[in-house]
Parts: C-alpha cells; structure tokens; sequence
C-alpha cells in the first residue's frame, strides 16, 4: 500500500499552532480598533499529486521562476542565455528581441519603437509588459530568464502589478483584494565597465541600427539613470547576484551555472497550507478555491471570527 504523505494529526496540530499564532497578531489589530465588520480566517492543509506548494503558487501565478538578467548594454546577456536555456532547460524571453521582432513585422508600433530605439531610450511599458505577457503565456515553458528587462522602475511596477492583477493568489481581503506581487526569484547582473561595454558593442557588427557611438552614450546614460536604480532596488531585496563580467565567455557561464544549479528541485508529493482570510465568506471561498484547483482537502478549520461591529 503506498504510504501517504499526508501530515498526520499530530504536525497538523503543530502546524495549526503556528497559524493560530500569526493570526493571533491579527486579531490584536483588528481588537485595537483598525476594522470595520467581522473577520474570518479559514486555513486548512490540502495537497495535489505530486505538486508541491511551490508548484502550485507558481502554477497560479503562471510560472516557476522568473529571472532577470539586468545590467548593462554590451555586458554578454544575449551572449549568456542561449548557454542558460541549453543547460538549464528555461525559455529566454529578450524584450530587446521582442521588440525588434515588431519592428520587423511592421506592427502599429513597429516605427515608434524603432525611434526609441535609435534614440536609445525606454519604450513605454504598455508595450513591453504586454509583449512579455503575450510570450510568457505562449511558451510551454514555465521558467523564465528575462533579459534586459525591467529598464527603469516604471516597468518594474508595470510587470510586477499586471502580472498579479492576472494572477489573483488565493486570499482575500476585508476591505478589497488582496493581490500578490509578482517578483522574480533572482536577479542577475553582469557587472562590467563602460569602456569595455562600448568596445564590445562597436565590435558586436550584427548591423543594429543602436550600435553607433552617438547611440551607445545614450544607452549608457539610460542605463545609470534609469536601470541602475532598478537593480538597486532589487538588491536591497536581497536578490541580485552580481557576476564579473569582464572575464572570457566561459568563465562568466561558470558562475552563471552555479547560479542556476542552486536552484532546488521542485519537491514533490508535499502538502501546502491554502489561507483564506475575509469577510464572512471565507470559508466558502477556501473550498471553491481547493475545488478549483483541483486539491483534495485535508483538513480544515475555521480559526477565527471576530465581530468587531
Ligand atoms: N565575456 C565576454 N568577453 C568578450 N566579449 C564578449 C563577452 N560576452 C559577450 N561578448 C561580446 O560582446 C558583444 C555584446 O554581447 P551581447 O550581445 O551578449 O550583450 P548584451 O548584454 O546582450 O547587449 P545588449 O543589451 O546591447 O543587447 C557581443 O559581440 C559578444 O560576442
Ligand atoms: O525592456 C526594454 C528592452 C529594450 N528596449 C529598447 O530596445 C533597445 C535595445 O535593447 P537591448 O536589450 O539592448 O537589445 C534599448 O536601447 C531600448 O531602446 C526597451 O525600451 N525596453
């Protein structure tokens, strides 16, 4: 007979505590008087085969990971992914690729984009987040290297808001929505200076239209200005991963390989804890949600109410 997995009634107690504790926090707040109405709170322990809370958080929100690859023009993005989705199996989603591949097709856009580009500046993100968002839900894949892209802070919220907006995760709130913000697992840079990001890109010869000295200042500068703070941001967040990139090709894909190999296997077989905090409707929303989803509840309770009036 297969042994199940399941959390025996004993770690669920364990667990359950856990929970009662955070939301013992909760009910201080609302008791200090910051409400209006009556609050619950449903948890409870549910599972799908061979899927673990990772899986399935990532399955609502679309993707497994995403990362980033920020840093500056020249600095060996595009020369890098190609190395990343051939050994690590991820799609490499260039937002540079995506809009020159509107250019080409002569899209509604196409020549605006083409302006900004020779101008070597931020194309609005309405246009790129939706390009990402039309190609991440094109790919099969569900890991995601993204490369060049966020450019400044604006696109930064864009993409982190759109994405959630589409991605509503489980729960709920009192007074609205809750909605999950969407941030990519790691990001990587390449760090590398100016003079060896220009000579690199007046050798590339690919025939780009952005690839003249005039134009490789501008990017420069849009970098410092508008990039650098993104990455910046992403750091004090802990999750920027800086790799020296003045080094050979190989050397460079040594570092990103290790990297990508800390990567914990998805586990599988887990159990997840499924919150669902609200207004009276909690527990009705946290058993059309495990029904939706495809979970088998496992167990359940109504933790807390509150009417606060
Ligand atoms: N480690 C390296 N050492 C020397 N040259 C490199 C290295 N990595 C990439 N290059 C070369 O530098 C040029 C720029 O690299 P690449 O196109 O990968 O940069 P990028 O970061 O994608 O640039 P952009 O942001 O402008 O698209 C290419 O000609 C590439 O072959
Ligand atoms: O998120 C993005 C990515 C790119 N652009 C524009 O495209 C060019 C070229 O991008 P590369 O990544 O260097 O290939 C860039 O200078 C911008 O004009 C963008 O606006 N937003």
């Amino acid at each position: 007979m297969a042994t199940s997995k399941f959390p025996t009634q004993k770690s669920l107690a364990g667990r359950t505590g856990r929970m009662e504790a955070g939301l013992a926090g909760w009910k201080r707040n609302f008791s200090a008087g910051n409400h209006c109405g009556d609050i619950c709170f449903s948890t409870g322990w549910a599972k799908r085969e061979g899927d673990s809370f990772l899986t399935w958080a990532r399955d609502i929100e679309g993707s497994e990971f995403e990362f980033f690859l920020l840093s500056g023009p020249g600095s060996g993005k595009g020369t890098q992914c190609p190395k990343i989705v051939e050994q690590f199996g991820s799609a490499h989603l260039c937002v540079g690729d995506l809009l020159q591949a509107e250019i080409e097709s002569e899209s509604e856009n196409g020549t605006m984009i083409q302006n900004f580009k020779k101008e070597g500046k931020i194309v609005p993100s309405e246009i790129t987040v939706k390009l990402l968002q039309l190609a991440m839900q094109q790919s099969d894949n569900k890991r995601f290297i993204i490369d060049g892209f966020p450019r400044n802070e604006e696109n930064r919220t864009a993409f982190e808001n759109i994405i959630a907006m589409q991605n509503i995760v489980v729960l709920y709130f009192y007074l609205g929505h809750f909605v999950m913000k969407i941030e990519p697992e790691r990001v990587l840079f390449f760090d590398c200076p100016e003079e060896e990001l220009t000579k690199r890109i007046l050798n590339r010869n690919q025939g780009r239209v952005d690839d003249n000295i005039e134009t490789i200042r501008k990017r420069l500068e849009v970098y410092f200005e508008s990039t650098v703070p993104v990455i910046n941001y992403y750091n004090s967040k802990g999750k920027v991963q800086k790799i020296d990139a003045q080094r050979s090709i190989d050397e460079v894909f040594e570092d990103v390989k290790s990297i990508f190999s800390e990567l914990k296997p998805v586990a599988k077989d887990e159990d997840m804890l499924l919150v669902v905090i609200g207004r009276k409707e909690s527990s009705t929303v946290f058993l059309t949600i495990g029904l939706h989803l495809g979970l088998e509840v496992m167990s359940y309770s109504f933790n807390y109410y509150a009417n606060h009036g």
